[in-house]
């Protein structure tokens, strides 16, 4: 779908024409980075749209047909809303408290507690997952596994914030879908699931690895790595994301089947294919 998603005329429209009764809201904006230099449009689309979404699926579900049974809003959100863990903290569950950190964090958290707030006082059939780092064909070239491998393929200086040394949990996005699917086909209403690829790697490693693997792939003459270029770090960088997903395991059956190892392979040669 296409269109503003703080068009509430749109949504309305939308949700009639197409008798909808499954929503799996996906529609944000995504990148911290930008939220650094302009958080206005992340409180916009984060947190107006969603609220633009929930209000029309109360008034279409329950208002006028009068009946929640087989609907279901799905809300995608992000580790991100937990904040930040040091090297010894157990990974996030489904219970860490809230601490987000950027303003995208803050938007995503704020639209966690809308979500969370139409369950409890209205009713409304909503379930919210939280994923970690995705990676994989077909992302947005703002992120950081794209931007190494689009650097390496034109031979430009690979941007590597501060020491390199952050820690994320990589999720094949394949492996994402498949979370999803599951939690929509036998998830409960008014839960929330972490997803993540129980991966977790440092920036500066990656950027290696995807180095090597372009030495054997794209061979340039000269190491990739000499590409690797520290630049000054991200405002309020999180150290490290990591997700414990036993909940996924345990009441749904999920776990993710890539390795980062397998999933990076995939990735890269996608690019290579292009
Ligand atoms: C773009 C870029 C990033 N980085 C570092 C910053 C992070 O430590 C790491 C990953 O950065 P990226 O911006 O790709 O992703 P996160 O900031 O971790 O956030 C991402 O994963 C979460 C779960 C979401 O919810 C976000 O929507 C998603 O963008 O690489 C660099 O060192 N250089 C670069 O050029």
């Amino acid at each position: 779908m296409q269109g503003d998603i703080c068009d509430r005329e749109l949504i309305d429209r939308l949700l009639h024409e197409h008798q909808v009764d499954t929503i799996v809201h996906f529609a944000a904006e995504s990148h911290v980075d930008r939220s650094i230099s302009g958080p206005g449009e992340f409180v916009r689309t984060n947190i107006q749209g969603t609220y633009t979404l929930l209000e029309a699926a109360r008034q279409c579900w329950m208002a006028e047909q009068k009946t929640t049974d087989g609907r279901r809003f799905h809300h995608i959100s992000t580790d991100e809303v937990y904040g930040t863990l040091g090297p010894d903290d157990a990974p996030f569950t489904e219970i860490t408290p809230y601490a987000p950190n950027s303003p995208y964090s803050a938007s995503k958290a704020a639209s966690d507690h809308l979500v969370r707030a139409y369950f409890h006082t209205y009713g409304l059939p909503v379930v919210t997952t939280n994923c970690s780092n995705n990676y994989g064909p077909y992302q947005h070239g703002e992120k950081f596994i794209p931007t190494v491998i689009r650097s390496c393929l034109n031979g430009e200086p690979i941007p590597v914030y501060g020491d390199g040394r952050n820690i994320r949990d990589w999720l094949y996005v394949e492996d994402h879908c498949r979370g999803i699917e599951c939690v929509l086909r036998t998830g409960n209403l008014g839960e929330t699931y972490n997803i993540g690829g129980c991966n977790e790697w440092r920036n500066i490693d990656i950027v290696e690895y995807i180095c090597a693997l372009l030495d054997e792939r794209r061979p340039s003459g000269a190491p990739h790595k000499r590409l690797i270029s520290f630049v000054t770090d991200r405002p309020g960088h999180d150290w490290r994301y990591a997700i414990d997903a036993t909940k996924m395991q345990e009441d749904l059956g999920w776990s993710p089947q890539e390795s980062f190892e397998t999933g990076i392979i995939k990735t890269v040669d996608w690019y290579l294919q292009r």
